[in-house]
């Protein structure tokens, strides 16, 4: 491993690996309550119905079993009495048949809350990821950018929801498994009771194993969650489609093949010693265990020659004893299994919670309707994290049916400025108002509902080319001419009806008849989908930044004709296409420097100007080799 790679070295899942690792049995048995408790809570919310069925039918199987256990006394009663032995048969058969019955009816009902299990499970899954999808959407945007939150939610995706389903199957074994041992245990009770602690202590050295067995898992895992990361990341070189192409063209595979073993001989050689420990763990618990049970029995012996108990009870006793010690030792690998999954369900608990805190507020005023000014005053906004603001005291005015352009050297603030005024990210001083309407007073949804954007990197959704366009308006029934409207002006008509299945090509080399696009014909599909939502403020950032020439030019012309009534921020590096804007502002880290028309800012001699003759330079030198 590269000793200098630290960030592969800081696992995000460390806290609850290290805490495992650091686990003690009785730190276990303390948090069990709490666990139970959350563990009832998911599985009700998942479904009431199989929640019961399996609580019903498992405490039902517990019965059973215990009546099985006792009906062991009459059978031995009856074989061990004195007299011929057809009747010592017969006095045995009552109890016979309903240790017989009372198998049967254990297995049954053992067997439908396995039923209700199989169908609760997959609920509970359901129930947390939905649960988790529904809040990583509700908070703001800047959340996202906050990188903690991202860290958090990545360990509530990867292992939390799977550790929600996970809590609730062990906590429904250590249920069962309890409700099996409360049987053995009462009929142990009444028998003896000098048995009783002697069960508990014979299945004490299992308990210490399968801890220890399971600490050693855990630091194991901690040891090489580095190897793994970097193991993962390489892999995915070799496997993904997007970096296939120069994984060939720079003829790397060998290099990055041979990286992966050594990394994979790394783990196993790590497995391999780790399973020896283990292996030997268990073997020393399970010896004690030995002597303890041997322990166990021996007391009976002593009991049974002394006298102190029946022989049949002392039979009885024994076959209770053997089913106390299985029971037991599920017990605390119930309680083993509930604690490690436990764990990572604190991941996901606390997630959720740090996402309802987060969430956006939704205040029931609505954004005006197609507003006739955008005004915002003295905004200032950073990102989490940042240590200066990206956005910077900006104060401007955007009126309905103007095209404004942002320009600025890379990482100025544009693409904030016109979040800002999206109202996909809230001012951290200042107000954006439209129509003077405080946006933080109304519902963001209200907002948002009222702008189309095109961003730099438009996201390629992996649907069709028709839902590409539409799913802006996904709601909205719409008509195959509206839809290629808005093609033909995003310049996207054209490629598409040369796709194998036109307008219903999925685009996602991910599946079978997928096709992908070129960057351009990308851009062209989200200028289209910014034409067909068809809303009041259109932000365009660097919009043609993939185009080629002419469809460059296209595009421009379109959004000048769509520009009529509405409001249209264009945010481009290429200074000609700004020449018509009603108004140019310029930034400067995160401030506006300069406003004003083409003309003004030309006339104003300053870094607009600058640029702009720089470009414009650029494109009339003489040709040397003319
Ligand atoms: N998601 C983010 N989290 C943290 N900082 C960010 C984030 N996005 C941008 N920034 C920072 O905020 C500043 C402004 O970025 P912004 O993307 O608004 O600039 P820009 O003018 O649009 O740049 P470009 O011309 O390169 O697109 C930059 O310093 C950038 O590093």
């Amino acid at each position: 491993m590269d000793a200098g790679d630290d960030e592969l070295k800081v696992p995000y899942w460390l806290t609850a690996t290290a805490e495992a690792a650091n686990a003690t049995f009785w730190r276990m048995l303390r948090r069990l309550p709490h666990l139970l408790a959350q563990a009832w809570r998911l599985a009700w919310q998942a479904s009431r119905r199989h929640t019961l069925a399996v609580v019903g039918f498992e405490l039902a199987a517990g019965v059973a079993s215990a009546a099985g256990l006792v009906s062991v006394v009459g059978v031995l009663d009856g074989l061990l009495r004195e007299g011929p032995t057809p009747d010592r048969i017969r006095a045995a058969v009552p109890s016979l048949l309903v240790m017989v019955g009372a198998g049967a009816l254990h297995t049954l009902l053992g067997s439908a809350a396995t039923a209700a299990q199989g169908r609760l499970s997959p609920q509970v899954s359901q129930t947390a990821e939905m649960r988790l999808l529904d809040l990583t959407t509700r908070v703001d945007l800047a959340t996202f950018d906050d990188p903690d939150w991202r860290d958090a939610m990545q360990r509530a995706r990867d292992r939390g929801i799977d550790a929600a389903q996970r809590v609730v199957d062990h906590a429904i074994e250590l249920g069962t498994n309890l409700v099996g041992l409360a049987a053995a245990g009462s009929v142990l009770a009444v028998l003896h009771p000098v048995l009783l602690p002697l069960l508990v202590l014979a299945v004490l050295p299992t308990g210490w194993a399968a801890v220890r067995s399971a600490r050693l898992g855990y630091r194991q895992q901690l040891r090489l969650v580095a190897v793994w990361r970097r193991k993962w990341m390489l892999s995915d070189l070799l496997a993904d489609r997007e970096p296939a192409p120069e994984v060939r063209a720079f003829t790397v595979r060998r290099y990055l093949l041979t990286e992966v073993k050594r990394l994979l001989d790394v783990a196993t050689g790590e497995y391999m010693r780790v399973s020896t420990r283990q292996v030997r763990t268990n073997l020393m618990g399970a010896a004690l265990g030995g002597v303890a049970t041997g322990l166990t029995y021996t007391v009976l012996v002593v009991l049974l020659v002394t006298g102190r108990m029946e022989l049949a009870a002392g039979g009885a006793a024994a076959y209770a004893i053997s089913t106390g010690i299985g029971r037991l030792t599920q017990v605390a690998f119930s309680v083993n299994h509930l604690y490690e999954q436990g764990l990572y369900f604190s991941d996901y608990e606390g997630f959720c919670a740090l996402a309802t805190e987060r969430a956006e507020a939704t205040p029931p005023a609505r954004a005006p309707l197609g507003p006739g000014t955008i005004e915002l005053r003295e905004v200032t906004f950073a990102y989490p994290g940042a240590d200066r603001p990206a956005v910077r005291d900006v104060t401007l005015t955007l009126r309905r049916g103007e095209t404004i352009a942002l320009v600025g050297e890379n990482g100025s603030g544009k693409s904030t400025l016109a979040r800002l005024l999206a109202g996909l990210y809230h001012p951290d001083r200042g107000t954006v108002a439209w129509d003077g309407v405080d946006l933080s007073g109304v519902d963001p949804v209200s907002v948002r509902d009222q702008v189309a954007v095109v961003m730099q990197e438009p996201t390629r959704w992996p649907l069709s080319a028709r839902a590409n366009i539409t799913i802006g308006r996904y709601e909205r029934p719409t008509e195959q001419p509206e839809i290629e409207l808005a093609a033909r002006q995003g310049d996207a008509h054209d490629f598409i009806t040369e796709l194998p299945r036109q307008y219903d090509t999925l685009l996602s080399r991910h599946f079978t008849d997928g096709a992908d696009l070129s960057g351009g014909q990308w851009q062209r599909l989200a200028v289209s989908r910014a034409f067909f939502r068809d809303a009041a403020l259109l932000i365009c950032d660097e919009p043609t930044a993939n185009l080629d020439a002419r469809a460059e030019h296209d595009v421009y012309q379109r959004l000048r004709e769509l520009a009529a009534g509405r409001t249209v921020v264009l945010i481009t590096h290429r200074l000609a296409s700004v020449r018509d804007a009603d108004r140019v502002y310029v930034l400067d880290h995160g401030a506006v420097t300069e406003e004003g028309t083409h003309q003004e800012l030309m006339a104003l001699a300053g870094t607009y100007a600058t640029l702009f003759t720089l470009q414009a330079s650029a494109y009339q030198q003489p040709d040397p080799a003319a």
